[in-house]
């Protein structure tokens, strides 16, 4: 389904293009005991993590196939820009090209700096996102997502950060099914305030305009501006939203413009054209960063806490105890997310009068405001264990305290990051 979604986007890249085919979800949850408390060192920790993982045992993918193409020379500079002699043009070839699949090679490269995988070309919000959790770290470009998770797991990065949510757009569910798949664990998060600008090449005016390509999220959170900035112009996905404003620099397309950040604009040498046309100004993206390692959860500051059950129960019963179990606590919910349940998306009930009905079975995603440390989380999760047939911690960490402000989508700020 999810792939689905994606291919109903057209979507073109500049650089190697591998298919990656995950193995569809395998394997059934294995009942395991709940600890009644939890120690406070790392090795109880992880000890815990991986009996309440071990309940996943089946869910991450194996035999990858992976296709990519052989031809390394599609990625042309930018030289050939028509207005290359009146701009200030950074030569593609001196930034970073995004990792692929066939990149992934388990050989280690250790760094004095962190190495943070994140998903796009450099200038896009992904990057300013590691560099906000991360303010000294080596931002390492990929070309999908799945890219960034094997990049940590093969220690070719030591953290991915990804974005998981938006103000407007929504849930990227793409992540979500990622992190399900993956046995990385959430360490922390980071808020981006994001600010669109619409860039084209220098010279071009919104008049001249045909297209707008951008990434799916930005294209959706900029919808109602373009259309009162007149633009009512095709509209087409790309990979990323730095990535589109690349595409046009090396095509030298004065058709098109993208939606992006002004960094994007300064790297692929484009002329911001509208400065802020997201929909509304307090536009922000939710990123989650992942590790190998999970965070020893702490008491002594705000921490969040994600994990993702299933059910077999009929009906709305078994969602129904489970909030509970959080509310009778006074938890928090910060966020719920439900997504096909892959190795069971559909069951049969027969009614013997009417017939056989078809259900939907899901994934459920919950996000709550307390630490995997604190008393009433773990037993409000050995109560939720009761009620669920697979229950996964995907991490306990640190939730993004930085003061809210709308326009510091590029400042890099430190935050107690893992
Ligand atoms: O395309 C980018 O620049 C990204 O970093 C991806 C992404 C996303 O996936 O939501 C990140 C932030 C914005 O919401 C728009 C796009």
């Amino acid at each position: 389904m999810e792939a689905a979604m994606q291919s109903s986007f057209t979507s073109q890249k500049l650089y190697r293009t591998p298919t990656v085919r995950c193995s569809a979800v395998t394997g059934k949850a294995a009942s395991v005991s709940f600890p009644n408390s939890l120690g406070s060192s790392r090795a109880d920790w992880q000890s815990m993590c991986a009996i309440i993982n071990s309940n996943s045992a089946g869910l991450v993918p194996h035999n990858h196939s992976t296709t990519s193409s052989s031809d390394d020379t599609k990625v042309p500079v930018i030289n050939g820009h028509h207005d290359s002699a009146t701009l200030d043009i950074v030569p593609v070839s001196k930034l970073a090209r995004p990792l692929s699949i066939s990149d992934l090679s388990p050989a280690p490269m250790h760094g004095s700096e962190l190495r943070v995988a994140y998903q796009g070309v450099p200038g896009a919000y992904s990057e300013a996102a590691a560099g906000k959790a991360y303010p000294k770290c080596d931002a390492i470009p990929c070309d999908q997502f799945e890219v960034a998770f094997q990049a940590v797991e093969l220690w070719i990065a030591d953290r991915a950060v990804l974005p998981v949510e938006n103000s407007l757009g929504g849930s990227i569910h793409r992540n979500y099914d990622l992190l399900l798949r993956h046995r990385l664990h959430i360490v922390g998060e980071v808020q981006l305030p994001v600010h669109h600008c619409l860039l084209a090449l220098p010279g071009v005016r919104k008049e001249c305009l045909t297209r707008v390509m951008s990434h799916p999220q930005a294209l959706a959170q900029c919808e109602h501006t373009l259309t009162s900035l007149g633009l009512n112009v095709a509209r087409e996905a790309f990979d990323d939203t730095a990535g589109a404003a690349e595409y046009i620099a090396i095509n030298s397309l004065r058709d098109t413009a993208a939606i992006a950040s002004s960094r994007a604009a300064e790297l692929y040498g484009l002329e911001v054209l509208e400065d802020g046309i997201q929909d509304d100004s307090g536009n922000v993206t939710r990123f989650v960063m992942l590790a190998r390692e999970p965070v020893v959860p702490r008491t002594d500051r705000p921490f969040k806490t994600s994990i993702v059950f299933a059910h077999n129960g009929e009906g709305t019963s078994v969602l129904f105890k489970v909030l509970a179990a959080f509310a009778f606590r006074d938890i928090n919910l910060t966020k719920i997310e439900s997504r096909p349940h892959r190795n069971q998306p559909i069951r049969l009930v027969d009614d013997a009068d009417v017939g056989t009905a078809k259900h939907f079975e899901y994934m459920f995603y919950i996000d709550f405001q307390a630490s995997l440390a604190e008393a009433r989380a773990q037993n409000a999760l050995a109560e939720v264990q009761e009620y669920t047939s697979f229950l996964r911690v995907l991490g306990s960490y640190p939730m993004d305290m930085t003061p809210w402000s709308s326009s510091s989508s590029t400042t890099v700020l430190s935050s107690g990051s893992s």
